[in-house]
């Protein structure tokens, strides 16, 4: 039978996101509008100080396309919290402007498929950082939930732990050309929704991001057992920009 490998799970991560009913906040007292501002921007800055605090993490972006306009990506060091947030932001005045168009629950997870035997990767500083990690906020960002393929001759879980590690291997070789370009979240999600892990990548330049999405399809990881589900693109909504994105 093969062998699970063993995963290392840090910070609760909840991707919350949101289309913008415009028809409705146009029609919004101007009173009301500012209300709901103001409370938003309240929000994030609490949440800059639990960031700042080192107590949990978030990103808020705006995003392109029909599926979504805003996305905000918090993560927090228990499940309870991530519920308060959502709860919070359900109750706000900006929430009756917004429509639910995607969620997605998870907990940002490494594995140990690079570590030694002998190692305990969780006595590492820098493993610790990674488990609970202050989100990069660079000026893009990219979110997909992802599986790994279960099909036929293709099936990740049938491959022997070695098989799987040798292409992690591939993977991080792929990965590490983008130093300083993408930088990578992952997260796992079985047991805790549809898909078995979430990706969320920060870039400075967006086409970074259709670089290495492209470049890791030719990773037999990504190429053979990869399969993929909606895919993300924002641009960053910082909490002094949010009155101008929302002026009408
Ligand atoms: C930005 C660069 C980058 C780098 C350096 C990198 C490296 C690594 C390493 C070293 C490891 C294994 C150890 C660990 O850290 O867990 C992983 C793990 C993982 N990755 Fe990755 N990944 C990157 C980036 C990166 C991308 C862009 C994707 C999406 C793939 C695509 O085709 O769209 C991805 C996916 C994953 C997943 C789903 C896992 C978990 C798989 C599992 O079976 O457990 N990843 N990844």
């Amino acid at each position: 039978m093969p062998e699970a490998v063993e995963t290392m799970d840090g910070w609760y991560c909840l991707h919350d996101l949101r289309t913008i009913d415009w028809t409705k906040w146009k029609k919004a007292t101007e009173e009301e509008r500012q209300q709901a501002v103001e409370e938003l921007q309240t929000m994030l800055r609490e949440w800059e100080e639990v960031a700042e605090a080192r107590d949990g993490s978030h990103a808020f972006y705006s995003i392109m396309g029909q599926k979504a306009d805003i996305l905000l990506m918090i993560l927090r060091p228990t499940m309870q919290e991530l519920s308060e947030i959502e709860l919070r932001f359900n109750k706000s005045k900006i929430a009756e402007f917004t429509k639910p168009s995607y969620s997605y629950v998870s907990v940002v997870e490494l594995s140990k498929y690079m570590s030694k035997e002998s190692d305990n990767p969780e006595d590492n500083p820098g493993v610790r950082a990674r488990l609970a990690p202050k989100l990069p906020l660079w000026d893009h960002i990219c979110f997909y939930p992802m599986d790994k393929r279960r099909e036929g001759n293709d099936n990740w879980y049938m491959l022997p732990f070695d098989e799987r590690r040798q292409l992690m291997y591939e993977h991080s070789f792929t990965g590490r050309k983008y130093a300083g370009e993408v930088k990578q979240v992952i997260t796992g999600s079985m047991g805790f929704d549809d898909w078995e892990w979430s990706v969320t990548l920060f870039a400075k330049d967006v086409l970074q991001l259709k670089k290495i999405v492209y470049e890791m399809r030719f990773d037999v990881v990504s190429a053979r057992y990869g399969e993929f589900g909606p895919f993300y693109v924002g641009n960053i909504l910082k909490t002094e920009d949010v009155p101008a994105y929302l002026a009408v």
